[in-house]
């Protein structure tokens, strides 16, 4: 294994913790796959769905071959993350207008979100390498996941959180896992770039999704659905796009199973992004070569608040190589979906029901076919975000989703129900 410049090329080494090469491209894990045997990594990867209580447990260190082959198993800090549902829901279906989908529920992760998939290779990576201090920029959901893994593994969390527009849920789910907090005004990118300039600085192993190791652990969500629709994938993925580190790991997924012969066919990916947060569906609906960073994104979606998202490139090399598509959606229609899944009793914060309202957008513009079959996937849990749950289920109450006030008494019971 070795770490490449996605970019120029040019190699490092593993232990080195840098994650942009002197050329500005970010790094990504290579290995060898051309030793692996698709067929024997199948049944290996299926019998160790029977493990309990040893990393294989978890949903991301199952595939531990296909994700960090060179860590030693007493090295690997896990909760045994992954291991998500995957859901048919019918309500679903009639909304999108999709007829065979399927939604794969990140949220049921242990800290509520996606980020757990990634997260417990960058902190195992980390900690092996000898680090004591674990860092982040975050709208939330990175900052939790971090701050839990760092608390799980003895170590110290540092987390860079905006001063506004990030779910008060998440803020203190992240504090209370006992992380050092530094609220900043700006957004996620501001942070980030401070962080790329000065972690080396302040002793700091960085956790982003900047971080390659966070990628190789995110790859897991692919192969999840992959195994639990016995190594076959549908026609099409669709993902919420912020930071776009899900669409760049599931794309490096997707190369990994095809090149050790796991599955034959790559699906097609299609990225939705909040339109108060769009730059990247901007750049590929306008054939740009370069992302134009949007400075004040804005979305009720606080797990999209970016603007300048740092894998775009990884991204833009996915869409190219999976014939993907981007679109955006509005606040609105991104809550209209989200009202959907979570009355169908799977529930998801604002951002992750991008998707679902992205897929129903492609199908209305005939890019997506009803009769294709497609994953939504769900990336944060539905009390994640209690705030915007709060505003949206305020103006719907009289759609009898907010509580009723009534004595207990028989007879104005009766008029309630
Ligand atoms: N929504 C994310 C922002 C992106 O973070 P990254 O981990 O991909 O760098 C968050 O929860 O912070």
């Amino acid at each position: 294994m070795k770490l490449s410049c996605t970019e120029c090329g040019q190699e490092r080494s593993l232990t080195d913790p840098v994650w942009r090469c002197e050329c500005g491209g970010l790094l990504q894990v290579e290995q060898s796959l051309g030793a692996l045997d698709g067929e024997k990594l199948r049944h290996v990867f299926d019998e160790r769905l029977a493990e309990r209580n040893t990393p294989y447990a978890s949903g991301v260190w199952r595939y531990k071959e296909l994700i960090h082959p060179e860590l030693p198993m007493e090295g690997i800090v896990t909760k045994y993350e992954g291991n998500t549902g995957l859901y048919g829901s019918e309500p679903v279906r009639r909304f999108t207008g999709v007829r065979n989908l399927r939604l794969k529920a990140q949220s049921e992760n242990p800290s509520g979100s996606f980020k757990d998939n990634g997260m417990t290779v960058a902190v195992s990576q980390g900690a092996w390498l000898g680090y004591e201090r674990f860092a982040c920029s975050s709208t939330g959901n990175t900052s939790s996941s971090l701050a839990m893994y760092a608390a799980l593994s003895g170590k110290a969390s540092y987390v860079f959180v905006p001063e506004e527009g990030v779910a008060d849920g998440k803020v203190l789910q992240t504090a209370a896992y006992g992380a050092r907090m530094i609220r900043f005004q700006g957004t996620y990118d501001d942070g980030i770039r401070f962080l790329e300039r000065h972690a080396a600085e302040l002793e700091l192993y960085v956790c982003n999704s900047i971080n390659p190791f966070r990628i190789e652990g995110q790859k897991s969500i692919v192969y999840e659905i992959a195994q639990a629709l016995n190594w076959t994938l549908p026609e099409w993925i669709v993902l919420p796009g912020g930071a776009l580190s899900n669409g760049s790991a599931l794309g490096k997924g997707l190369r990994d199973m095809v090149a050790t012969g796991l599955i034959s066919r790559m699906p097609r990916v299609a990225i939705v992004q909040a339109e108060g947060a769009s730059p990247f569906h901007r750049m590929i609906e306008h054939g740009l070569k370069e992302l134009v960073p949007e400075p004040r994104p804005h979305t009720l979606a606080s797990a999209l608040n970016i603007g300048n998202p740092p894998s775009w490139k990884k991204a833009a090399d996915v869409l190219q190589a999976t014939r993907g598509v981007t679109v955006s959606v509005t606040d609105e229609e991104i809550m209209e979906a989200k009202a959907v899944i979570d009355r169908a009793g799977i529930g998801c914060e604002p951002a992750s029901a991008a998707s679902a309202a992205g897929l129903r957008k492609l199908v209305a513009q005939g890019i997506v076919d009803k009769d294709e079959t497609a994953v939504c996937i769900l990336t944060g849990h539905m009390l994640k975000d209690a705030d915007a749950l709060q505003r949206y289920m305020a103006r719907a109450a009289d759609d009898g989703g907010m509580p009723v006030s009534s004595a207990l008494e028989l007879g104005q019971l009766k008029e309630c129900l």
